[in-house]
């Protein structure tokens, strides 16, 4: 992991309230995805090309629903009011000034429509996503969707890989269920079917289906992603049902605790997809590294969970960019020294299991 990144982790932690630095940090069951997410990059290694005379590198992405300055995008996290007071503002307005993507979730401690207005007094231009889960309610679904076009949320990510919440020991040893007194799932006040100021319960539906993804196009014209896809046989049918994008995610470790790594599920999705529609990878991206072997083995971008968590805990806003700003820079370095000058230099030839020095299996 990029040391610095390692620091900003130390300081969040001595900062966090100890259980709410549990639930940010933990995983599903015995964490074995969770830690698997970080070591499977480890397992990977860049064969650099040499010789290719270059001085400049364009590292930026077009992607449906906005334009990347760097290949890195914040995934969706709930409750950034946890980590600092400014919460999800102080996240719009670091991926803001970075140029990049935050995919806002239904679980923030800010409503939508505030979130895209920080980002947007930053940037005129700033995109911001809206993440969802499919819920069992699905006038409270359309609810949500209409409130992310109205604050002027540029896509639309549905999670895929949540029919039910993973279990985490470390919230269940410390009885953490409820949100501290003062913060609240601000998305989800004032919905259909609730009385006026009250907070519905994020709810996940173990019944969601094709069929709702379905609707969910039908409902908007926004770019629908479907995230949490490991199989690529599900790659494939979000293909078919008109996804503008994919991403390969596990859910940073906390949903199926007998998944593979997300980096290791990603070369079949992307030989299943055969470029119909861009892949994002997201769990255990760490350093420039790890994003130059995600991208090498066919991601469009990465996203990064945890990494803006501890940015956000150690410093606000200014740590949000600082995580940003390290991975930006580590990333052009490693792109670099592999000979690279554009993001489509780096193909998976390029790859190689460590200790064999062999082509990583793909697919
Ligand atoms: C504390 C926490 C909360 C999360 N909340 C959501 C969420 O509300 N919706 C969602 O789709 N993914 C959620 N995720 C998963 C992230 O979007 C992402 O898949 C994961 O964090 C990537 O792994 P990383 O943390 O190793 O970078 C959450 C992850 C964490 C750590
Ligand atoms: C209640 C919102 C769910 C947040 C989530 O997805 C996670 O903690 O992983």
């Amino acid at each position: 992991m990029n040391a610095d990144l390692v620091q900003l982790h130390e300081k969040a932690r001595a900062a966090l309230d100890p259980v709410h630095y549990d639930y940010y940090a933990g995983g599903v069951g015995d964490e074995v995805v969770l830690g698997e997410n970080e070591a499977a990059f480890r397992r990977l290694a860049l064969l650099p090309r040499v010789l290719r005379g270059r001085s400049t590198r364009a590292i930026g992405v077009d992607l449906p629903g906005g334009r990347l300055d760097l290949p890195v995008l914040i995934a969706p996290t709930a409750f950034h009011r946890l980590a600092h007071p400014d919460g999800e503002l102080a996240t719009a307005r670091a991926a803001a000034a970075a140029r990049t993507v935050l995919v806002s979730g239904v679980a923030s401690t800010v409503a939508i429509a505030d979130v895209v207005r920080a980002a947007r007094a930053v940037d005129a231009d700033a995109a911001v996503w809206f993440q969802l889960y499919p819920h069992p309610d699905e006038d409270v679904t359309e609810c949500l969707v209409r409130r992310a076009e109205r604050a002027g949320c540029t896509a639309l990510v549905v999670t895929a890989d949540s029919p039910v919440f993973g279990r985490h020991r470390r919230d269940a040893e410390h009885g953490f269920h409820d949100l501290p007194p003062g913060l609240a799932a601000e998305n989800m006040r004032d919905l259909p079917g609730s009385p006026p100021g009250h907070v519905r319960d994020i709810e996940m539906s173990p019944l969601a289906s094709w069929a709702h993804l379905d609707r969910l196009r039908e409902l908007t014209s926004l770019p629908l992603w479907l995230k949490g896809v490991l199989h690529p046989r599900d790659a494939v049918l979000a293909v078919e049902h008109g996804v503008a994008g994919i991403v390969v995610s596990n859910h940073g470790g906390r949903q199926c605790d007998v998944a593979p790594a997300a980096v290791e599920a990603l070369p079949a999705v992307v030989d299943a997809v055969a470029g119909r529609v861009p892949v994002v990878l997201d769990g255990g991206v760490r350093g420039g590294g790890d994003i130059a072997l995600a991208l090498a083995l066919g991601a469009a971008a990465v996203g990064i969970g945890r990494p803006v968590l501890w940015g956000l805990a150690a410093d606000g806003e200014t740590g949000v960019a600082r995580v940003l700003d390290i991975l930006r820079d580590e990333f052009d370095h490693v792109l670099a020294l592999c000979g690279g000058r554009h993001l489509a230099d780096l193909t998976r030839d390029l790859v190689v299991t460590r200790g064999t020095g062999v082509l990583a299996r793909c697919g």
